[in-house]
């Protein structure tokens, strides 16, 4: 289990990335979703003992984070936004130099782990080529294989998928889904639909603060029978907007489908739909900005 109890951090620059984050993560696979700027990458170094924070405490199992990172990096892979891997060493080279870096010296031993790791990446048959080479797909996966050296127990991957390919994104999410089988792995995204496909529980994370957290059906069925779409146009949409509380307007041709949260139907143009983790999504942000003026 992680804990993470009244974490804050200020940069420099004044801007309050993390205010007093409430958390409480088992095993598999955990959502963070929030929009750009949200804190999410923040809260991720933090975790990943890259950052301290101001204030606040982590515990993962029986670690108090901050008092013992090296403890925690024992048992931790972590998958930074930003991955980079260096020019023209092979990816065997390259993973089995990282084993060592992890603590792992008796060859055979490191050896036979870092092919373990490229089969189950799925990269096995590119071990000889350098990672400068590889596609998008394949550095995300490899940077899997460097995070799962050392059989970590918490895993923390910040937003993976961008500039992958539907085929490698659905590759990389099936790797993530085997491996979080036998860990705590926390996924951030602003893709919903990712967190939606993956994650059974989550928190939303905007302006450094949770403003919704647990498992998707509760938070849906919270929403339910509040739910109201209509098909409408542009005009109609300017006039709702100021009277209605919008989750979200979706755009085809000059149609427009309007989703509103509210208690009865607006209008007789609307119908009930059941609600999804966007409308959660933007419920809670919605929520945020209401308490905030
Ligand atoms: N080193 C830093 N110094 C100053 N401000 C920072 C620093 N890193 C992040 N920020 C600011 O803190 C806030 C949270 O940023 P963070 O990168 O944690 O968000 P994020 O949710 O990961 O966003 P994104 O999805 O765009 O990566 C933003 O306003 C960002 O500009």
């Amino acid at each position: 289990m992680l804990t993470v109890t009244s974490l804050s951090k200020q940069y420099d620059n004044g801007v309050k990335a993390l205010n007093n984050i409430e958390l409480q993560i088992g095993k598999g696979m955990f959502g963070l979703l929030g929009p750009n700027g949200a804190g999410k990458s923040s809260l991720m170094r933090t975790l990943a003992t890259i950052q301290a924070p101001d204030s606040g405490y982590i515990q993962f199992n029986d670690i108090n984070v901050l008092n013992r990172p090296h403890a925690l990096r024992r048992v931790l892979g972590y998958l930074p936004q930003e991955f980079g891997v260096y020019p023209r060493v092979s990816a065997f080279r390259l993973l089995d130099y990282l084993a060592v870096l992890k603590g792992i010296h008796n060859k055979n031993v490191r050896h036979k782990k870092v092919n373990e790791l490229l089969e189950q990446t799925n990269l096995l048959n590119h071990k000889h080529k350098s990672v400068a080479t590889f596609s998008g797909g394949m550095v995300r996966r490899f940077g899997i294989a460097q995070a799962l050296i050392a059989s970590p127990e918490l895993i923390v991957v910040d937003e993976p998928t961008a500039g992958l390919d539907p085929q490698e994104r659905n590759r990389f999410y099936s790797l993530l889904s085997e491996v979080s089988e036998n860990a705590t792995l926390i996924l951030s995204s602003h893709i919903i639909e990712d967190i939606e496909g993956l994650c059974s529980n989550l928190a939303i994370i905007n302006n450094g603060k949770v403003v919704n957290q647990g498992g998707i059906s509760s938070l849906s069925n919270v929403l339910g029978g509040k739910v109201w779409q209509a098909q409408t146009n542009e005009q109609q949409v300017s006039q709702w907007q100021k009277v209605f509380s919008f989750l979200s307007v979706k755009s085809i041709g000059a149609e427009r489908f309007v989703r509103v949260l509210a208690d009865i139907p607006p209008t007789p143009d609307f119908y009930a739909v059941p609600p999804n983790l966007e409308d959660v999504y933007f419920a809670a942000l919605a929520n945020q900005g209401q308490e905030a003026k």
